[in-house]
């Protein structure tokens, strides 16, 4: 069942903000000039994953100092729930990453799983090296792999259920100004 307002206000207002807005923003002005960095002569090949990558991607292309080429694909394995499943491809990337460099921008490497499936799809068809940029790296020893790293992290962050800047409690509060973790989880 849907929760209504009024729990979804007590869900923030109970959360404890572990990340500030403005922590946030400074994080994500380091990522940029990192990738610009890194990828400026690159002509890089922009995927965000839908949909909690879209307020870090939105956040991060105007701080890009290069031509980029901004597309989306959209993977989910959590859904309404705090815990992950199996990986369902909503929607394919579709522009050609035939011997691009492709840069994945999403909101939290979590497992990993998510990032590892993309990544592996992209140089399956053809991409000639894959990056991965996130804002939050949760941190414990449940990684897909051991030691997974995203190759751009804004920030790390404790193993707690987070929303905010993306990511989302029951499908709400992507737009919570902060990086939140919710009462008791
Ligand atoms: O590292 P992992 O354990 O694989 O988890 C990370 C993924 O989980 C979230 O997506 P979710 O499946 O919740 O879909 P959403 O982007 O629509 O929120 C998040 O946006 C990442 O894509
Ligand atoms: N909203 C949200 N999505 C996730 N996907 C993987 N971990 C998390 C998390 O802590 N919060």
């Amino acid at each position: 069942m849907t929760d209504s307002v009024d729990e979804l206000n007590q869900v923030i207002a109970e959360a404890d903000c572990l990340v500030s807005e403005q922590q946030v923003y400074q994080a994500i002005d380091t990522m940029a000039e990192e990738i610009t960095a890194a990828l400026r002569d690159s002509n890089p090949l922009l995927f965000c994953v839908m949909n909690g990558g879209l307020i870090l991607t939105g956040q991060l292309l105007p701080r890009l100092k290069f031509p980029v080429q901004a597309e989306y694909l959209h993977a989910t394995r959590y859904r309404q729930e705090t815990t992950g499943g199996i990986l369902e491809w909503k929607l394919r990337p579709e522009a050609d990453m035939k011997d691009r460099t492709v840069l994945i921008v999403d909101d939290i490497l979590d497992e990993g799983t998510t990032l590892n499936a993309i990544a592996d799809y992209c140089l399956a068809h053809g991409a000639e090296r894959v990056l991965t940029a996130v804002l939050v790296d949760k941190q414990h020893d449940r990684k897909a792999k051991p030691g997974l790293k995203a190759d751009f992290t804004g920030l790390e962050v404790e193993d707690r259920f987070l929303f905010g800047f993306g990511m989302d409690y029951k499908g709400y509060w992507r737009n919570a100004p902060g990086i939140y973790a919710v009462k008791g989880l």
